[in-house]
């Protein structure tokens, strides 16, 4: 059975940079490995639906936390069977986010920590109720709000299809999620949290060594 592995961070963080450092190295030691990034845009109609409400073009839906985290729960119960059957296929499955990014980012949004109502709510939904398999490893990608704002600005910069969304302009949202995430990681919310520092040079080889060492 493979290894459930998901990376968590603010917008910016370097999430997918890190994701592909990792494959790299994983399948330059011989290790198999699969991935996939929620919201699975293209993929997933709920997925679609949340860009949508992000760029503001379903009304108010964005207003309500509720109803955006019940799309992203969607979206990741629609790819449950694939993931479980990735675990029985590959080394690793690697995530970019996954259900603690709506802990996280709901959390912040309604001023709660990790110890209130939307982050028992969410776990009761996507792992009790949707029966969404339950990763290993955690793997926070830790940057101050100001580097992962720079990076996100840069990235809007080069790329114009990454326009900044409602979630990402809001820098005090993105600084309480930052403070949500510290909190999830220093409870092993859902499963162990590593804190990798996104300002250091990150040594893909050993950072899931630990998850194969007897
Ligand atoms: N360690 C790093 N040092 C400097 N720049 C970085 C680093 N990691 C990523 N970047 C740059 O920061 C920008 C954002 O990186 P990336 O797309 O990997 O972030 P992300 O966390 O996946 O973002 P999002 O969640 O918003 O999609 C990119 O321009 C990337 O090249
Ligand atoms: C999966 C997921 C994401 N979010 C938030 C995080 C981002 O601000 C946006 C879009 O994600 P992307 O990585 O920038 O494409 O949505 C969330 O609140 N809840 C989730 O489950």
């Amino acid at each position: 059975m493979g290894k459930l592995v998901v990376i968590e961070g603010l917008d910016g963080a370097g999430k997918r940079t890190l994701a592909n450092g990792l494959i790299a190295a994983l399948e330059a030691d011989g290790r198999t490995v699969t991935s996939h990034a929620f919201p699975r845009y293209g993929i997933s109609v709920h997925a679609d639906l949340v860009r949508d409400a992000l760029y503001g073009n379903i009304g108010d839906l964005s207003d309500s936390v509720y109803g955006m985290a019940v799309l992203y729960a969607l979206d990741r119960r629609g790819a449950a069977d694939e993931i479980r059957k990735d675990l029985g296929e590959h080394d690793v499955v690697l995530l970019d986010r996954y259900v603690a990014s709506s802990a996280a980012y709901s959390a912040a949004r309604l001023h709660q920590d990790e110890h209130g109502e939307f982050v028992r709510w969410v776990r009761e939904l996507e792992v009790e109720r949707f029966g969404l398999p339950v990763p290993d490893l955690h793997l926070l990608l830790r940057v101050p709000v100001e580097v992962a704002a720079e990076r996100a600005a840069r990235r809007e910069r080069d790329d114009a299809s990454r326009a900044r969304d409602i979630y990402e302009s809001d820098g005090g949202l993105q600084a309480r999620c930052g403070a949500v995430y510290d909190g999830l990681a220093n409870i092993n919310w859902l499963a162990p949290w590593q804190v990798v520092d996104g300002r250091s040079k990150v040594n893909f080889h050993s950072l899931l060594e630990p998850l194969f060492t007897p």
